[in-house]
Order: C-alpha cells, then sequence, then structure tokens
C-alpha cells in the first residue's frame, strides 16, 4: 500500500452523486444556467490520503495521468482553504480513483469536498458547514452539495438545498466510454432552459427528466447504444452533463442480474445509495 497509515496517512471516502433528475428552469445574467435537481449520494467513492505538513507546502503525491497537480481540484481545495483562513499548515495529498472522470458523477467535486471537510479538522479550522459550501462553491457548482452532506433537492447553480429523503437501494451506473464536454451541452441551440419549476414537497419522479439527456444524446449519439441496452431491462436516464447512465432497484439481486445480461465489455458499477456523506461531523 503506497499511502500506509505507519507512514503517517489518514484515508478519507469522497463518494459519487447521481441526478435523480434534472431540469433547467431557467439562466442567470452571466449565462450559468439554473438547475432543479435531486442530488443522490452513493457508496461508489474515491478515496483521499491526506498527512498534515509543518511547512505550509501543499504537494500532491500521484497526480491523474491527465490533470496536472496545480489543476487537480483536490490541490486547488487546500490552496483555497489556505488562502480563506491564513492557515500555515500544509498537506500532503494523495488519490485511489474509482469515479470515473467526466462520467456526470461529481468525482473531481467530491475529491475537492472530502479535501475541504478533512483539512477542517485536521488543520483545527472550526469552520461552519455554510463557510465551507461558500468557499467549496468557488471550485465548483457540485462541491457545495458534497459539504452538505446529505441528498437534497438543488437549486440555483448549485448552492441551494432543500433536504430531501430518498428511497434505499441500489444503482447500476454503466459508463459509455464517450466523452461529453459539459460546456458543449450547456450551449446548445436545443437545450430545454424553461421547464417549469417544482417545489421540494411535491416530486413526481415519473414527471421529471433530464434537460441535458436529449441534447448529450443527440450530439453525442455513441451515447444510445449504452443507453438502450440498460433501458431493456430498468427505467434509465443520464446524470448530470453525462456521460453515465444509471437506473435503480430496490432489490440488490435485480441489478446483478441486469448486470449479468449487458453486453460484455461494458463499463458497469453497483453502487448502493447513501443518506449522509461519510465526513458529514467534519463540518462544525
Ligand atoms: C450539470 C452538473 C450537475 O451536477 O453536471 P456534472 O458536472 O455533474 O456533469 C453541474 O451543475 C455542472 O457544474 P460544473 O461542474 O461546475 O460545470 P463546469 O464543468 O465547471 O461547467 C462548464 C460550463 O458549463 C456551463 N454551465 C455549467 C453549470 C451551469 N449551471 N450552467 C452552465 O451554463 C458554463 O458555461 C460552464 O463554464
Ligand atoms: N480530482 C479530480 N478528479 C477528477 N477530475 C478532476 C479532478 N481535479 C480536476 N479534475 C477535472 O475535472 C473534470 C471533470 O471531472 P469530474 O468531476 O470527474 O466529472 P463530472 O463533472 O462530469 O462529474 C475532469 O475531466 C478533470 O479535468
Amino acid at each position: 500500500m503506497m499511502f500506509s497509515p505507519q507512514d503517517g496517512w489518514q484515508a478519507f471516502a469522497a463518494p459519487a452523486k447521481l441526478n435523480l433528475f434534472l431540469h433547467i428552469v431557467g439562466r442567470r445574467a452571466d449565462g450559468y444556467h439554473l438547475l432543479q435537481s435531486v442530488f443522490q449520494l452513493i457508496d461508489l467513492a474515491d478515496t483521499l490520503y491526506l498527512r498534515v505538513r509543518a511547512d505550509g507546502d501543499v504537494v500532491h503525491h500521484n497526480p491523474l495521468p491527465d490533470v496536472p497537480a496545480s489543476q487537480d481540484l483536490i490541490v486547488r481545495a487546500a490552496r483555497l482553504l489556505q488562502q480563506e483562513t491564513g492557515c500555515t499548515a500544509g498537506v500532503d495529498l494523495g488519490i485511489e480513483k474509482r469515479i470515473p472522470m467526466g462520467g456526470g458523477l461529481g468525482g473531481g467535486s467530491s475529491d475537492a469536498a472530502t479535501v475541504l471537510l478533512a483539512l477542517n479538522r485536521l488543520w483545527n479550522l472550526q469552520l461552519s458547514r455554510e463557510k465551507l459550501m461558500q468557499i467549496g462553491l468557488q471550485l465548483g457548482a457540485d462541491v457545495p452539495f458534497f459539504i452538505y452532506g446529505q441528498n437534497a433537492f438543488v437549486e440555483g447553480i448549485g448552492e441551494i438545498m432543500t433536504p430531501l429523503t430518498t428511497p434505499d437501494g441500489f444503482f447500476l451506473v454503466l459508463h459509455p466510454q464517450v466523452h461529453v464536454p459539459t460546456p458543449a451541452i450547456f450551449k446548445a441551440d436545443d437545450l430545454v432552459r424553461d421547464t417549469l419549476p417544482i417545489t421540494a414537497q411535491a416530486i413526481d419522479y415519473q414527471q421529471t427528466r433530464n434537460d441535458l439527456e436529449a441534447v448529450a444524446c443527440r450530439l453525442f449519439p455513441a451515447l444510445l447504444p449504452a443507453r438502450a441496452a440498460l433501458a431493456q431491462h430498468l427505467p434509465t436516464r443520464m446524470t448530470g452533463s453525462g456521460a453515465c447512465f444509471f437506473a435503480f432497484s430496490a432489490s440488490q439481486n435485480e441489478i446483478a442480474r441486469v448486470i449479468s445480461r449487458l453486453p460484455n465489455g461494458a463499463t458497469v458499477f453497483e453502487a448502493k445509495s447513501l443518506s449522509r456523506h461519510p465526513l458529514y461531523e467534519y463540518a462544525v
């Protein structure tokens, strides 16, 4: 093990999210889209390794192949937290990546949120959840949700939360190995931007959808066979701006059965719903 406790490393989970639905209800003056979505935490997770340094440096020990250390959200999260608090301690960082990148699963945002939550404790900053969420929003629209730490009806660009109980169960997540760039989806002329707002108290999931899905499938038709393979077995939806699709079942056996029937070579994950972020208690 590269980051062992004997060497002073501590491990922290960074869970993925699914957007059970995602409606675009408007646009801000700066062009960012206003959304309404239910964000669901799942137990598919990256592992972050942290070790406090006295010299103030932030050092990434195993940068991802396609993300330079200085751009990695975990490094940016640690540096931003130093700036915001004047903290003079530093940190060694390592990562074991399991959440597919650019999949609409919020992996990078969750990694950043876990670093903020863990350092709040390791650097003894005593920051409130609200303050950590404000800092997190500077790193990405999905970061505040992970710091909020419970399943939620999310509005604005991702900063307004209403807690929500969602059914416990199992998700099949299918990664179609197609790269879907988020900006292209939000720029598309045919994106529906005027879905009628709903309220957290009256969600009928049958009446919801992911407004980004039709655009993603039109721009990247290679998504369609993956979607169809899963939709043959269970109701299927895209998460975030793609590329992953997911299906839900209360029965783990049913998810296992569907996985066994998907075409060979498909990249699939089975995940369980989480009701709380594993680091929920780390904000004050
Ligand atoms: C749509 C969601 C739902 O979770 O997708 P995923 O990233 O998880 O797939 C997020 O809100 C994605 O937010 P975020 O992760 O910050 O998006 P980025 O990749 O930084 O955004 C790329 C570009 O998309 C556009 N964009 C993004 C978010 C938003 N609410 N409105 C936008 O118009 C902006 O032009 C932005 O410059
Ligand atoms: N720690 C990180 N993990 C994943 N992606 C990161 C990380 N830091 C920066 N990124 C960048 O953020 C992009 C989006 O990542 P990710 O959060 O995995 O997807 P999504 O926003 O679709 O849920 C990646 O393509 C990568 O360039």
